[in-house]
């Protein structure tokens, strides 16, 4: 089983314009989506999606708390949080004619007696595979997150910004960095495939058994102990990239708890974020067709290391 713990839950509000955004004047649609998301719940409804055991955890607290929850509970994934007498947060995307602008608040803040009741809902759970995902919110430290990778007998995976990867001291299963994440973590110029694997290779160097590095429209990387990996990405229409890093990462932790090979993990990986990205927000899109590999994604040996 795969226990995501978002340790900064959102609700996530995704809101269309069909004109570009201007100060001053007020912007008026009746597109607006509300999603449970955050980016270890959105590993568990898209990994759930595709077939394999998740429960989702992390802190809640409030009415946006509660609508997480709920909706989470509606769409039977199944869940175990800790409750906070504090605000989860509301994020919003708004999508308007001149671009995709992302707001995401910082978070509600979180005590230590928080963190220890996580570590012990962690450990109440027994997962094979611990996936934490997201910001931290005040108060929670990459200190905690060590604490949770070394607190049970998992594999660890994170999807994490590269200002935590750069700092995180455990070992590591997976980590998923973004282009800007590769480049943060490492202090490395990416621009090319070519720099893409240099950062990737020095993150696996640094304890992270694969890295995972999805690069948008070119597509994704894994490097492995023994060879780096490459799949295109997928000519699909975009709506939004909500959520396209958080499905690569499902696809691979599904695959591999399916029993896949790293190859079919990185095939599976790019699958599912093609179909994120084309809905609103971070709603699942229909998964069940990636589980049968029906569309051919072409997976090449970069090299053998
Ligand atoms: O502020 P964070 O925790 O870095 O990112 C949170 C977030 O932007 O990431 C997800 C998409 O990846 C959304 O569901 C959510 O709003």
């Amino acid at each position: 089983m795969i226990l995501t713990v978002t340790p900064n839950p959102a609700v996530d509000h995704t809101i269309h314009f069909d004109e570009p955004l201007q100060p001053g004047v007020v912007h008026r649609t009746d597109d607006a989506v509300f999603t449970a998301g955050g980016k270890g719940i959105n590993v568990a409804k898209y990994v759930s999606a595709l077939d394999a055991d998740a429960t989702a955890s992390g802190f809640l607290g409030g009415h946006f708390g509660k609508f997480v929850r709920d909706r989470l509970d509606a769409d039977g994934i199944a869940s175990d949080f800790v409750t906070v007498d504090a605000d989860t947060r509301l994020n919003t995307t708004v999508l308007a004619e001149d671009g995709e602008y992302k707001l995401n608040h910082n978070g509600p803040q979180i005590r230590a007696a928080d963190v220890d009741e996580l570590v012990e809902t962690a450990q109440a759970n027994e997962p094979d595979t611990l996936l934490v995902g997201g910001s931290l919110p005040p108060g929670m430290s990459l200190a905690d997150v060590d604490r949770l990778a070394r607190a049970g007998d998992w594999q660890i995976a994170v999807d994490m910004g590269g200002e935590y990867l750069a700092e995180l001291d455990a070992d590591y299963y997976v980590c998923k960095p973004n282009r800007s994440e590769l480049a943060t973590a490492t202090g490395r110029t990416v621009e090319t495939e070519a720099d893409a694997i240099a950062a990737a290779e020095e993150l696996h160097a640094r304890g992270f058994e694969y890295v995972l590095a999805s690069l948008g429209a070119d597509g994704a990387l894994l490097v492995t102990d023994s060879e780096v990996l490459s799949a295109p990405a997928l000519d699909v229409e975009v709506v939004d990239t909500v959520g396209a890093g958080d499905a690569v990462m499902s696809g691979f932790l599904a695959a591999r708890e399916h029993g896949l090979s790293d190859a079919d993990a990185l095939r599976m990986g790019v699958l599912t974020a093609s179909r994120v990205v084309g809905v609103a927000g971070t709603r699942v899109p229909h998964l069940e067709d990636v589980l049968t590999n029906e569309t051919h994604v072409e997976v090449t040996t970069v090299r053998s290391r």
